[in-house]
């Protein structure tokens, strides 16, 4: 581990595992799940919100941020945790699998990316190389290694070209991260749905050597039944002694069965994206406040929610400024939402310390089986 980073394994259970990285900017609770502030900013949220709902953490998008408004931008002006005014540690991501999903007309080559800004339309150029200099740049505690995410599906022969590809460009991370005391590189395991090349990904990533391991390639469209397959496995490839990552995911009960099977970290859009779509997450499941059956409805979102929505509104009052398209409402879901996924693994965390965990997850199902939401 880097220096000034660490990782203490406190409690298993199982393969779920509890514990602390601990960085120089603040400890990180594991599970951890990682609110996404893509553009220097969790949406329709104030940093100290963020923090409120219990997040230790959060994920800075190496691709908006290099096109707006420049890493050499956020440099200068002090690093991105001072433009953001967020001081406990954030991980940015490399950049490669938004080129890939959001940006127009690109080119991939052994040597990089080359593609055109869904901003501006400017032509842009990321490599392992550049990509680890923006995230240097925006000064982020865990810089993740420059890697193509396998598409899905792929075929045998095209995961495993675009897995080995994804492991020179791991190397060649390694070399330009450099040694940076006090800042961390993960690299990313590939491999699609195969065993071998999960197996193939993860001894090429532990000959290089990294500080974390995550695993990509999932939360790509193969639905949760063949995720859980591929993380039956594909976690205890990885180094017992360092954080895992599982990228991408996901919906409360994806994190559950990612956690029971030793994942230790986790990001997505969903509960902040859905805040502002009138999505709610609760113990009992999902529902979606713009329903006219709530318009009449006092009680809370989720009667077990301490968050500032649940205690200070109704649901009718949080279905009127849905409905009336008032900014408040974005405010207060997405607030909620993100301090469910926190209690969510706040539950978890305590779960695996006590022994409890296989109680708590059948609490957590049989509560949502019960549905009147
Ligand atoms: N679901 C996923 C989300 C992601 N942000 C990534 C990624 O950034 N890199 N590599 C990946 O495989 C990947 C998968």
């Amino acid at each position: 581990m880097a220096t000034g980073f660490s990782f203490e394994l406190k409690a298993t259970d199982g393969k779920a595992r509890t514990g602390v990285i601990s960085t120089p900017r603040g400890d990180i609770r594991t599970p951890a799940f990682m609110p996404v502030g893509t553009a220097a900013t969790v949406k329709a949220m104030l940093p100290e919100s963020v923090r409120a709902t219990g997040a230790d953490i959060l994920l800075g998008n190496t691709y908006h941020l290099m096109l707006r408004p420049t890493a050499e931008r956020i440099d200068r002006l002090g690093g991105l945790h001072k433009f953001m005014n967020w001081e406990r540690p954030i991980l940015t991501d490399s950049g490669g699998f938004q080129v890939m999903s959001l940006s127009g007309l690109r080119k991939l080559t052994e040597k990089g990316v080359t593609f055109k800004s869904h901003v501006d339309g400017s032509r842009h150029e990321i490599t392992p190389e550049r990509s680890m200099e923006i995230q240097r740049l925006l000064g982020s505690d865990i810089v993740m290694c420059f890697d193509e995410c396998t598409p899905f599906p792929a075929t045998e022969e095209q995961a495993l070209e675009s897995m080995r590809l994804s492991m020179r460009w791991a190397q060649r991370s390694r070399d330009a991260f450099g040694d940076r005391p006090g800042h961390a590189l993960f690299g990313i395991q590939q491999g699609s749905t195969f065993r071998e090349q999960r197996e193939e990904s993860a001894e090429a990533l532990k000959s290089i050597g990294f500080d974390g391991y995550a695993v990509g390639g999932l939360a790509v469209g193969e639905g949760q039944e063949m995720m859980f397959d591929v993380l039956d496995y594909a976690p205890d490839m990885l180094p017992v002694e360092k954080p895992r990552y599982l990228m991408g995911v996901g919906k409360p009960d994806d994190i559950v069965g990612a956690v029971k099977r030793g994942i230790d970290m986790m990001d997505c859009v969903l509960p902040s994206r859905s805040g502002r779509t009138g999505q709610v997450f609760t113990r009992r499941g999902v529902l979606n406040i713009k329903n006219a059956r709530h318009q009449d409805d006092p009680r809370p979102l989720d009667e077990e929610c301490s968050c500032p929505a649940c205690r200070n509104y109704s649901r009718a009052y949080l279905h009127h400024t849905f409905r009336a398209k008032e900014i408040i409402q974005s405010m207060l879901l997405t607030w909620h939402n993100l301090h469910y996924y926190q209690d969510l693994m706040q539950g978890m965390r305590d779960a695996i310390a006590a022994g409890t965990f296989a109680q708590w997850e059948a609490d957590f199902h049989a509560k949502r089986a019960e549905g009147d939401i």
